[in-house]
């Protein structure tokens, strides 16, 4: 639980006519069963109240900002208003609501960084609405990381981490098409991105020595050259330095298999190489209750692990559990100073 109760999340909007204010309807109305601390959400009034007269909820909708979020929360669901541009269809994207979806992000990251809010928790966005608007970012992570350097004049290297309760997964390179991961793939750059997971892993999760399980590139791990030479030129060397500094990294493992039941017992992340070595076992194994969290950066940022869903948006079947567990993971993990400054 946060150590902040007097002091709400911040729930972005996302796109508005995707299922995050479907999700967000349903998990406020689960706030007492769940015990789900004080959420602000940023983003159209009138979206939320033309979605729940949609779905035939009844949910109470209140104007508020962050000081009185949290005395409304029990008796309405507190909105600091961000227009969505334009009327909104569910299940109909248009690029009109691009500046109000970024917009949400901003001012969410903007609350967070001051400690008007614990932490940003993000409804999902649709990248390729965002990108038509003129977006430079690939998505939240990377858009995340550039608002947290402007803000604290240093640079910060985002870090995606799938959290659930079967896995952790991290993927080094993340939102680049796949022929591009292996120019992109160095040393360096996965040598960081474990500093920042084993700091961030105990310092805001509690695990007192982090074992990172790191995946070879190619199958079989390169099968000693034979199969691909990245995995002994980029990736053990790597392993190497991160050992010699005191982290428990091993491996390059056979991406194959790492992800078993066994498997997963001997460690406490796994370090893949791409977005969908990560991401494919990490849905597989718990595609309701996993949580998108980014790390590295000076406030905490979570998200449900899937996307818009367009299709499913005001039909009353768009399941909140990730939303619910990115709102838990946010509260306890936002009293933990990660020291990302
Ligand atoms: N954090 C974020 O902002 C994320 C955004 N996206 C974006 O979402 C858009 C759609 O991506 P897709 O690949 O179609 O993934 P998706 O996660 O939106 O949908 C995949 C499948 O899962 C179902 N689904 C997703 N969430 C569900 C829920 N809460 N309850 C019940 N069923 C659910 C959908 O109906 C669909 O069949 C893309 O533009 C993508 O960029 C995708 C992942 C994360
Ligand atoms: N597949 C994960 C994803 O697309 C989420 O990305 P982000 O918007 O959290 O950067």
């Amino acid at each position: 639980m946060s150590s902040h109760p007097s002091i709400p999340l911040a729930l972005t909007q996302g796109d508005p006519a995707g299922i995050g204010p479907d999700i967000t309807l349903a998990a406020w109305l689960r706030r007492d069963e769940l015990e789900l601390l004080p959420f602000l959400f940023l983003g159209d009034t009138t979206v939320l109240r033309e979605r729940a007269a949609q779905l035939g909820l009844n949910v109470p909708l209140q104007e508020a900002d962050p000081a009185t979020a949290c005395e409304i929360f029990r008796d309405a669901l507190p909105i600091l208003q961000i227009d969505a541009g334009r009327a909104v269809v569910a299940g109909e994207p248009h690029v009109e609501t691009a500046r109000g979806t970024i917009a949400a992000i901003e001012m969410g990251v903007s609350l967070s960084m001051r400690g008007k809010t614990s932490a940003i928790v993000t409804n999902p966005i649709a990248k390729s609405v965002l990108y038509d608007a003129g977006f430079g970012f690939p998505g939240h992570t990377e858009f995340l990381a550039d608002l947290a350097t402007r803000a604290t004049g240093k640079p910060h290297m985002p870090v995606m981490l799938l959290a659930g309760p079967k896995l952790r997964a991290i993927p080094v390179t993340i939102h680049i098409p796949l022929r591009d991961v292996p120019q992109v793939l160095t040393s360096d750059l996965i040598a960081e991105t474990c500093r920042i997971t084993d700091h961030d892993l105990r310092t805001r999760f509690g695990i007192a020595k982090p074992r990172l399980a790191v995946a070879g590139l190619n199958p079989h791990a390169g099968e000693n050259g034979a199969l691909g030479k990245e995995d002994d030129e980029i990736v053990r060397p790597a392993i190497d330095v991160l050992r010699a500094e005191g982290i428990d990294a091993f491996g390059p493992l056979p991406a194959d298999t790492m992800f078993h039941d066994e498997a997963r017992r001997r460690y406490d992340v796994a370090i893949c190489m791409y977005h969908d070595q990560a991401l494919i076992p990490a849905k597989a194994l718990g595609f309701d209750d996993s949580v998108n969290v980014t790390l590295g950066l000076p406030f905490v940022r979570t998200s449900p692990d899937h996307g818009t869903a367009f299709g499913i948006a005001g039909k009353g079947i768009a399941k909140e559990d990730s939303l619910v567990a990115a709102l838990r993971l946010a509260s306890a993990i936002s009293g933990k100073t990660g020291n990302n400054t």
